[in-house]
């Protein structure tokens, strides 16, 4: 059998995460593009456990080698993927817009400079909730992006789980005519509320724990809602579909990001599937839109266990695709109490 296909069966059965012969492929093509064991997850947009598993299967077969913290093709790797005709990444993204096709221009700058103050004393992210908040500017590159599609002015906005603190972004715009926030963390709650009273946002910041049904007002009462749910399928309901149970009726917008990081493409066509079926389209999805600011607690984290190098990260390695999704007649949103575990499955990773 091929060695592609092989590695791959190998790789699956060791992780019960889905690998294909292009997963082998693309590790291989991110090592030859970086000796960098975060950057090469990052390039493989695959989920780390599988990449972690590959290169050591790849390491055992004398294809790559581990010199310190660096990840390197042997000479038989080398010739490998000469003979598979494997190449480097190459990059085309555009630098003005980093890929996202939106920019903070001059009527959000302002609004902008406030938040880069603002957040500088935001509480730090933790391991407990799967916190992991994304650069401030990436968070005012979704205001951007949803006033671009018109689904901000005037409108009243839901935030449900705001590390990343778009409900202070938002206000700070003073285009939607209301922003409510639920959050499960008191540390955000209070940090936005204390903000939200010192510049006058009027924000409506509640703890919550999406894990159980909305508060009664907030059913069926917003336009637009705003999620960053962590990565299984169960807390896409969770988050997301309680997201949809918020918003008024059909033609309403939420946005939300789904990552590569911790979840295979199988898991990605359960998630769109899950969308379709609550009555959603999607209408946009922007590759690596998400950029997270690396959390200090990656130590405690399981993919810590498995990288083959144990080097910190330093550049920003996680990512997500930023979606948006739009109601259509006969849509339903998802109010149920959820019990269990919304962290952890076998491609997850931060947690
Ligand atoms: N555990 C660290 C990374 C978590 C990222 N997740 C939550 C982000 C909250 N801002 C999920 C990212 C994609 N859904």
């Amino acid at each position: 059998m091929e060695i592609l296909e092989q590695i791959a069966q190998e790789a699956e059965q060791n992780t019960q995460v889905p690998a294909y012969p292009r997963s082998v492929e693309k590790v291989i093509a991110a090592v030859m593009s970086s000796p960098n064991f975060w950057k090469i997850v990052d390039l493989s947009d695959e989920p780390l456990p599988l990449v972690a598993e590959i290169l050591k299967l790849l390491n055992k077969r004398d294809l790559v080698v581990f010199e310190g913290n660096q990840i390197l093709l042997t000479e038989a790797g080398a010739e490998l993927a000469k003979k598979l005709g494997i190449e480097p990444f190459a990059s085309h993204r555009c630098p003005t817009c980093n890929g996202r096709g939106v920019v903070i221009d001059d009527s959000l700058r302002p609004a902008f400079e406030k938040f880069l103050e603002i957040q500088k004393n935001r509480p730090p992210a933790i391991h407990q909730y799967d916190q992991g908040y994304v650069t401030p500017e990436n968070t005012f590159a979704r205001v951007a992006l949803a006033d671009d599609r018109g689904d901000l002015r005037g409108k009243k906005v839901c935030v449900l789980g705001d590390d990343d603190l778009m409900s202070i972004a938002l206000a700070l715009t003073g285009l939607p005519a209301r922003v409510t926030i639920l959050e499960i963390d008191e540390r955000l709650v209070n940090f936005i509320k204390e903000v939200s009273d010192k510049y006058g946002l009027n924000i409506d910041a509640r703890v919550h724990d999406l894990r159980q049904p909305l508060p009664e007002d907030v059913v069926g009462a917003y336009d637009t809602f705003f999620t960053d749910p962590p990565e299984t399928v169960e807390a896409i309901k969770a988050f997301v579909g309680r997201g949809v149970a918020t918003l008024k009726g059909p033609r309403c917008a939420g946005y939300f990001g789904v990552t590569r990081r911790e979840s295979s493409l199988d898991k990605w066509a359960r998630i769109q599937k899950v969308l379709l079926d609550m009555g959603l389209v999607i209408t946009d999805l922007l590759h690596n839109f998400n950029e997270y600011v690396n959390w200090d607690y990656y130590q405690e984290m399981r993919g810590w266990q498995l990288t083959p190098v144990k080097e910190p990260p330093k550049e920003i390695w996680y990512k997500s695709t930023q979606f948006r999704v739009e109601t259509i007649r006969g849509f339903k949103g998802f109010n149920e109490p959820i019990v269990g575990d919304i962290y952890n499955d076998a491609e997850s990773s931060t947690t």
